[in-house]
């Protein structure tokens, strides 16, 4: 299979192969994720040219601003080029701003336009769609724009993983191939605090019929992985990466 071509062999090409990760290096938490693959089983390589991503297995997109990235990705000549490579089949994770860019549709703050329960698309952000769903950007209210929580992953084991969110998007709406690997309490439940804004409520347009809608911070669909939350800043827990690594591997 050429994916495999040009895996690192560890040492003797006897036990295992280390895949060459990219991570999508023009804005935002680069350096974290580089060295949480590097931790955690990858071959790690800053991302930058088209010609750097013909030669990785696999994608992170790391956080920082959505619309930023947008920006620098048709710059850098690198939207088409992802977007391709992910429409292929290229497994890719994203946190935060990374995973907005992942989604279908993107869905502004409720700050913008029409409020808090607004389907307003998110100005200047230019979705990849490699992920079924419909994010909203800082889809927390002032008074949680960053806040940290224990949360159960699915598919990671060994106890919770403490996830970090910073001006966080929620998944508001999933299609039916994509897997919710976690969910936050729903935000918004209590009045809101003295002075603070509407608190997030859901997309109310042709929102999915469970429970979790509103919630969900961890999702995946086939070699896609998204969070909300950025592990990629938790020193000494990898397990994130290193399920994004054993998914690129299994490809
Ligand atoms: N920590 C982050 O990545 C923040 C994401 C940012 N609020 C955005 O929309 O893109």
């Amino acid at each position: 299979m050429h994916r495999r071509v040009g895996w690192i062999r560890d040492n003797g090409g006897v036990t295992t192969t280390r895949p060459v990760i990219g991570v999508l290096a023009l804005q935002g938490g680069v350096a974290e994720h580089l060295a949480a693959l590097e931790r955690g089983g990858a071959v790690p390589r800053p991302v930058r040219r088209p010609e750097e991503l013909a030669g990785v297995h696999g994608l992170v997109l790391p956080g920082g601003e959505s619309t930023t990235m947008t920006r620098l990705l048709d710059g850098f000549e690198l939207f088409e080029p992802v977007r391709r490579r992910l429409a292929a089949g290229m497994p890719a994770y994203g946190s935060c701003a990374g995973m907005v860019l992942l989604g279908s549709r993107v869905l502004d703050d409720h700050r913008g336009r029409g409020g808090a329960d607004s389907a307003t698309p998110a100005v200047g952000v230019r979705p990849l769609a490699a992920l079924d769903v419909v994010v909203r950007r800082n889809a927390f209210g002032r008074q949680a724009d960053s806040f940290e929580a224990d949360l159960d992953v699915e598919g990671i084991d060994g106890g919770p993983v403490h996830a970090v969110f910073i001006r966080a998007p929620l998944v508001e709406k999933v299609g039916s191939d994509v897997q919710v690997l976690a969910t936050v309490e729903p935000v918004g439940q209590g009045p809101a605090e003295p002075g603070g804004r509407e608190p997030h409520r859901p997309d109310p347009d042709g929102a999915p019929a469970e429970a979790s809608v509103g919630t969900i911070v961890a999702v995946r669909q086939g070699p896609v992985l998204a969070t909300a939350f950025h592990p990629e800043l938790v020193g000494g827990d990898e397990r994130v990466h290193r399920q994004f690594v054993q998914m690129v591997r299994a490809c």
